[in-house]
């Protein structure tokens, strides 16, 4: 198809600190992402009615219905469109695939019809603030309040989903705590050492539960941690993707050559 192409890059979440619990159920984040070189493509354009088609390496399983959160998108900004989604991230990954491509349509959209995205996207989901900004990011509240860092190393990283769907809600019910400390401050101009020293004294608070529902994610997150080079690895998100940081794209390369197992998604990539 041709129109408009857009691109959707993996979202990662360094740390993801849950720090407290809304009335309704939905929990505070404070939370450092960065997203990858790597993601979803599409292509779009105006059409009398609203159609979607989806291909590529990862299109199995991924709804072609009202419900893609392509065609949620096009519906908010009020527009019709005709949109091809070429899936090469893994669904319900804790990468925001789902959010990611919702954010790039907007995106799109908003520039096309010249109409604002309503309310950053947020009524698409929590992820979708910080997708549409598609740049390294504070993101706290719910997921609403975004403040971009700018003064992040690149970073040359591995990411591995061991071939397992994790459901979002699921995780954040298997909570111990909702009250958790939030993150330390950032260094300003931190180097890549110092992120790292930094990172090391951070965590992800949805890893525990997210291990309980799928406990191939510590295997993952094992596997990772003896790759050469390896200077940490953790969890993106809810899960079930991992991701592991070096020193320079070429370990990075080296350890996914590493972690090639049946069933699991890895690719070397790097991270702003
Ligand atoms: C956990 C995070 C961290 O970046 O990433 P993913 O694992 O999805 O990639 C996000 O907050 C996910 O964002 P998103 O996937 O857009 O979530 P939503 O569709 O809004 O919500 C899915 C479910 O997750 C829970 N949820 C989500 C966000 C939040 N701040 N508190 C929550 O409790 C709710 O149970 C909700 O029903
Ligand atoms: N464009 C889309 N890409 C992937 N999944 C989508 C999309 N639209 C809706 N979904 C649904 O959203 C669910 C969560 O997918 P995703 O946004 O990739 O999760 P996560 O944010 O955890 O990585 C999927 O199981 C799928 O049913």
């Amino acid at each position: 198809m041709t129109g408009t192409e857009v691109f959707a890059s993996a979202k990662i979440n360094l740390t993801l600190h849950v720090t407290g619990q809304r009335a309704d159920g939905y929990h505070l984040l404070d939370s450092l992402v960065v997203f990858a070189d790597i993601g979803d493509r599409l292509w779009l354009r105006m059409a009398q009615e609203p159609d979607l088609s989806v291909t590529g390496p990862m299109a199995a399983g991924v709804p072609t219905g009202p419900e893609n959160l392509v065609l949620r998108a096009a519906a908010l900004m009020g527009a019709q469109a005709e949109i091809q989604l070429e899936k090469h991230l893994p669904s319900a990954a804790g990468i925001g695939g789902g959010s990611s491509d919702a954010a790039a349509v907007l995106r799109a959209l908003s520039g096309m019809t010249g109409r604002p995205v309503p309310d950053q996207g947020l009524a698409l989901g929590a992820d979708v603030p910080v997708c549409l900004l598609a740049q390294a990011a504070m993101m706290r509240g719910i997921g609403e309040q975004v403040e971009a860092v700018t003064d992040l190393p690149e970073i040359a990283a591995v990411l591995v989903n061991p071939g397992v769907e994790v459901p979002t809600g699921a995780v954040f019910k298997g909570l111990a705590r909702k009250d958790n400390p939030p993150m330390t401050q950032l260094p300003v101009g931190v180097d890549l050492p110092g992120l790292v020293t930094w990172l090391a004294q951070q965590r992800n608070d949805l890893e525990a539960p997210a291990r309980a529902v799928q406990p191939v994610i510590g295997t993952a997150l094992d596997a990772i941690a003896a790759q050469a080079g390896c200077l940490l690895a953790r969890m993106s998100g809810s899960g079930a993707t991992c991701f592991g940081l070096f020193a320079d794209a070429e370990q990075a390369q080296q350890a996914a050559a590493g972690l090639n197992r049946p069933g699991w998604w890895v690719r070397a990539v790097a991270l702003r």
